[in-house]
């Protein structure tokens, strides 16, 4: 951990009156002493409010930070509203690097000499640069084997892995002090926050990953008329270099652009919303990174529009209890049946078994209520679910980060949805997919659907079948053989035991008589006698 950064994370902190959010409980006396000797880390911002503060420390505090900051504004139910509010508007704006040190990075990975080997030309001046990664334009030569000429480098940015894996443990001490320290701090779990940011953030490090990614959902989307995926060239890409066919297309955020070409806005927001719905119930396989800056609109056929998507670095998949979570608890949301959705928390075991199901129902209505008093066309899936989360959370649910990323990108996605065409009617658009999923579900079409799935498994285990009922057939006609030879065994040992019974008996009859004779006692001589008598019976009741 390096001494350096964490005296300058602690002067940001302090300069930017951080300090403010610690407990009073906790500013102890040496504390105070220390806060008020280092006279060179005064807050020097006292005139905005904490919030604000807190958002101008993470952005002067680089990428780590300001993306922690990012994710943090999802977590409201760790978050006042006023601080989660605050934190979404941080910005991701670094300076560039050198075009140069990206085409040296390039060259590395390529292993060649001169980036002339496949390209015609290099644009040395980025088309765009983000915290983790830059983007440079470029053209293939004319007779490379590759579909486009037209293509976009992605070059992560140097030496950041490095500066991240600093920057995270040193978020990982301080979230193990605040843990301790903060009165709330077993509910807010600040640990396992860091953690989980820790796996995207790294994940985002791997461009092979993104590639990856990019492909499938450019698969899921083959021939789509709403959503086109740019080609990747796997070949050319590398851990830290992505390649991939360039573009051209306006911004969504660019509303006027949209209108002036003649756009058809509703088609557009309705569109939006659909891709969302079939990403999630038709692939289980979500992007979850839809900001404005990765999400464009293609110039061909305005009346009908194409969205363009780029950027799959973060991506969201589903298991069929995800989907069943969604859809189930959705149309009992939109049915305001309460009661339900807390049943079905309990009976799927989301909420611990003794969860009393009253209480449950009464906080799912208390926050959910009020959002029903809008009409159904207005209502925010994502702001269902984020209340949804919150309450569940209460009543001790793990909610998975999946979720998670869905409930943050269905916010996105309607926020969009809505700033493309203000009457766009959420509920009308998601029903369908909804109701089609449930219906899927249940009955002859999970049946056949069943069927289809198990197809590939009896089509490659039907060739066997004819081997496999001849060596059926085979182990029958053995086993008969073993069992007929079994049973004379069995025979056998009965007709010596059937002659051991009357033989006994004999034996019985003629010590009775001797007895009697000889010793004289009547009572040995009767109970031998008996026994002769029991054993003549059992030797003829078995003949
Ligand atoms: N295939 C492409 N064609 C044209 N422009 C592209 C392409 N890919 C990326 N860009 C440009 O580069 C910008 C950044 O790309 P991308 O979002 O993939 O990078 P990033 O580092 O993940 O950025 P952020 O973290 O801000 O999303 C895009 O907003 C777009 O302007």
């Amino acid at each position: 951990m390096s001494i350096w950064r964490f005296y300058i994370i602690v002067r940001t902190l302090l300069t930017f009156g951080l300090d403010d959010l610690i407990p009073a409980r906790f500013q102890t006396w040496y504390f105070k002493l220390f806060r008020g000797c280092a006279f060179w880390l005064r807050n020097k911002h006292p005139d905005k409010p904490v919030e604000v503060r807190l958002r101008l420390a993470l952005q002067s505090l680089g990428p780590v930070f300001i993306k922690f900051g990012q994710m943090l504004s999802t977590r409201r139910d760790l978050l006042p509203t006023e601080f989660a509010n605050e934190l979404t508007i941080l910005q991701d704006k670094v300076e560039a690097f050198s075009g140069e040190q990206a085409k040296q990075i390039i060259e590395k990975a390529w292993k060649i000499h001169s980036l002339d080997t496949y390209l015609e030309s290099f644009d040395v001046e980025p088309l765009a640069s983000a915290s983790i990664a830059q983007v440079h334009s470029a053209q293939l030569y004319e007779d490379s084997p590759f579909p486009h000429k037209e293509i976009v480098i992605k070059v992560i940015r140097p030496g950041i892995a490095d500066t991240m894996r600093a920057d995270v443990d040193l978020m990982k001490s301080m979230a193990m002090v605040l843990e301790k320290i903060l009165p709330d701090g077993k509910r807010l779990r600040p640990i396992e926050v860091v953690k989980e940011y820790e796996k995207t953030l790294f994940d985002e490090l791997d461009l092979m990953r993104e590639a990856a990614n990019t492909i499938q959902l450019k698969r899921n989307f083959t021939d789509s008329k709403s959503l086109y995926v740019p080609t990747v060239f796997s070949d050319l890409c590398r851990n830290n270099i992505m390649v991939m066919e360039r573009i051209y297309g306006i911004p969504v955020g660019d509303i006027d652009a949209l209108v002036a070409q003649g756009t058809n806005m509703k088609i557009l927001a309705e569109r939006g919303v659909e891709i969302f719905f079939t990403q999630v119930f038709r692939d289980s396989f979500f992007h979850a990174d839809m900001h404005p800056g990765n999400i464009f609109v293609s110039h061909e056929n305005p009346n009908d529009p194409m969205y363009i998507g780029i950027d799959c670095g973060i991506v969201g998949t589903l298991n069929k209890d995800d989907k069943r979570y969604l859809a189930d608890n959705f149309i009992a949301f939109f049915n305001r049946d309460y009661r339900k959705v807390a049943e079905l928390h309990v009976d799927s075991g989301w909420v611990p078994r003794d969860t009393n199901i009253e209480d449950f129902e009464f906080a799912i209505r208390t926050v959910c209520e009020p959002i029903f008093e809008k009409p159904l066309a207005e209502i925010s899936f994502g702001h269902v679910l984020m209340n949804l989360f919150n309450t569940a959370r209460r009543f001790q649910m793990e909610v998975q980060p999946q979720l998670v990323l869905l409930q943050k990108t269905l916010l996105y996605i309607e926020g969009l949805g809505r700033q493309l065409y203000p009457q766009l009617d959420l509920w009308t658009t998601a029903k369908p997919f909804l109701e089609n999923w449930v219906h899927q579900q249940v009955g002859i079409p999970a049946l056949v659907r069943s069927i289809k799935e198990n197809a590939p498994f009896w089509g490659e285990k039907l060739p066997e079948l004819p081997d496999l009922v001849y060596d059926a057939l085979k182990s029958h006609q053995e086993l008969q053989h073993q069992q007929e030879a079994l049973i004379q065994v069995l025979a056998k040992n009965n007709q010596k035991r059937d002659k051991l019974m009357p033989q006994i008996g004999h034996i019985a009859a003629i010590s009775s008589v001797l007895v009697y004779c000889l010793k004289d006692d009547i009572k040995v001589a009767s109970g031998l006698l008996l026994t002769a008598i029991v054993c003549w019976s059992i030797s003829k009741y078995r003949s």
